[in-house]
Formats: C-alpha cells, structure tokens, sequence
C-alpha cells in the first residue's frame, strides 16, 4: 500500500488551500500514491470565528469537498480529507468533519471530532474548540481496498481508550489528521502517535497543518508541522518536517499481524473495579 502524505500551510482562504492541496494530492498520485491523506482544517486555518462564518459553506456545497471527491475519481485514489470546517453543527456551531473518499468519487465514511480542544497551554495562548465546533459522539472503523482503517482527528490522540476500541473493531491504519499547536507538538506529539501504534498494533498516520498560517485578519495561528507515520512496532517511519509538501512511502500491512503476534495486549483486558481513593 503506497500512501501520500499531504502537509500543509492552510491560510484562512479555502479557495486558495483548494488549489494548493489538489496541487499537492496530483503530485503524490504521479509518485504512485494509492491512498492520500490531508491535515485537520484543510480548508480553513483561521483564528476569527467571525471570518469563517461567513466563509466556510455546508457539506451540501462545500467546494473543496466537491472539487477532491471528483479529483479521487479522475486519479482513482482513495482520500482522506483529514477534516474540513463546515457549517451545520448545533446552536450555530461548525463541524470538524473528516471525509473519506474511494477511487469512484464516493464517501465512504465521515467521523466528526469527538474531543474538543478547550486548553490553556501557555499565559498568553488557550483554544476554546467546544464553544465553536460541536462534537461527534461516534467512532468510525470502515473497510478499504488496503485494510481497515480507524479515523480520528488531532486532539482525540489524548484519549487512549478510543484508539483500543478502533483497534478492537478491526483497525489497521488509524488516521489522526492535525493541527497540533507549536509548544505541544514539539513536547507531546510524537510520543502520543507513537504510544498509540504501539498500544494498539495499528499503523499510525498523522497529516499535520504547518508554520505560521497566512491570514487576511488580525489572528495568527501557528502550527507544528512534522506529519508522521508510526509502524505498528512504534519505528518512527516519517517525521515530515515543517515545509508544506508531500510524502510518499509504502506500508507493509503483515507488519500489524507481526506486532499482535508478538504482544497480543489487545486480547488481555480485564475487567477491574474502577479505583476509589481512601
Ligand atoms: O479550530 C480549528 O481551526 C481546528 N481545530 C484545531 O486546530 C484544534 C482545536 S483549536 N486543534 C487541536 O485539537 C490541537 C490539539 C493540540 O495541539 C494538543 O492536543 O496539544
């Protein structure tokens, strides 16, 4: 299974991003890639909720989904469109909806981001994804050509509990889309990715956001780059760096049978009272 990685610098223009990130999908389709996966928010990196009401469209008319459902087609490929940003949530709220295409054009899953990212990391930078994003209450685990993945989005990596019970349903590859800020995916990202390939005996493939987001307001946003793809093992197999571009590299899936057989802990879980502290 030859995969494509797409990382990206998405600005707060989803027309442009669409332009870039179909660039970027027709380069890693020429290089053989089979399976191509994009980062959380490909349509929109934006700080203004404002800017991205009266941007951003419903998955009815969503362009870049539109536009990347009939690019899978035209190149026969399957897409991970790691998240888009959309309208239709609940009390005025967007959506953190992934999107996964097959070579025909079609969706073949969406998985709406389950855990939102409400975190104060620094005095002078906090993220109040809940109040802006309402979240999905149910987790995807579908079939492919390849194998069966699992889907995720970014902040969900801190949750490990949903990583077994994707892994459980029958996941190999699970796909955890992001746009980790600068200071925690430099201190927490790659052990995260790593812990759950190791934990659950699945491939883990992380498409990032990346660098100082262009923006026509007064909010910047910056991310920490470094797309990933962890083996069932825990080896490290691509750290992407920070430049927005592809990466392109093939997966041996028997790898995820090898790593089970040698740690079956997917089969050991007992059942334990909950602690109580006395
Ligand atoms: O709001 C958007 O545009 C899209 N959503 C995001 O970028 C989200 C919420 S702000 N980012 C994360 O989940 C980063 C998690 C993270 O960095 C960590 O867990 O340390």
């Amino acid at each position: 299974m030859r995969i494509g990685v797409v990382q990206l610098n998405s600005s707060d223009n989803p027309k442009a991003n669409l332009q870039t990130t179909q660039d970027l999908i027709e380069k890693a389709a020429l290089d053989g890639a089979e399976f191509i996966v994009t980062p959380e928010v490909t349509n929109i990196v934006s700080g203004d909720r404002a800017h991205q009401s009266i941007t951003l469209q419903t998955q009815e008319n969503d362009i870049t989904l539109r536009a990347i459902c009939a690019q899978a087609k035209n190149l026969e490929v399957w897409v991970l469109i790691g998240s888009l940003a959309l309208l239709g949530g609940s009390n005025g709220r967007f959506l953190n909806r992934s999107f996964l295409i097959n070579p025909t054009g079609e969706i073949a899953a969406t998985y709406d981001k389950i855990h939102m990212f409400d975190a104060m990391i620094s005095d002078t930078e906090s993220y109040a994804e809940s109040s802006g994003y309402q979240p999905g209450d149910r987790a995807v685990v579908t079939q492919t050509d390849f194998g069966t993945v699992g889907l995720s989005i970014c902040y969900d990596i801190r949750f490990p509990q949903l990583y077994r019970d994707l892994a459980q349903a029958g996941a190999q590859i699970i796909f955890v889309p992001s746009a980790f800020t600068q200071q925690t995916g430099a201190d927490h990202l790659q052990v995260l990715l790593r812990a759950r390939a190791i934990e659950t005996g699945c491939f883990i493939v992380a498409p990032c956001q990346t660098g100082t987001h262009p923006t026509q307001t007064a909010k910047v946003r910056n991310t920490y780059g470094h797309s990933m793809v962890i083996d069932p093992w825990g080896q490290v197999l691509l750290d992407a760096g920070v430049s927005q571009g592809i990466s392109v590299l093939d997966l041996d899936l028997t790898l995820v049978e090898k790593a089970r057989q040698r740690i079956p802990a997917l089969q050991h879980d007992r059942e334990y009272k909950k602690p109580k502290n006395v």
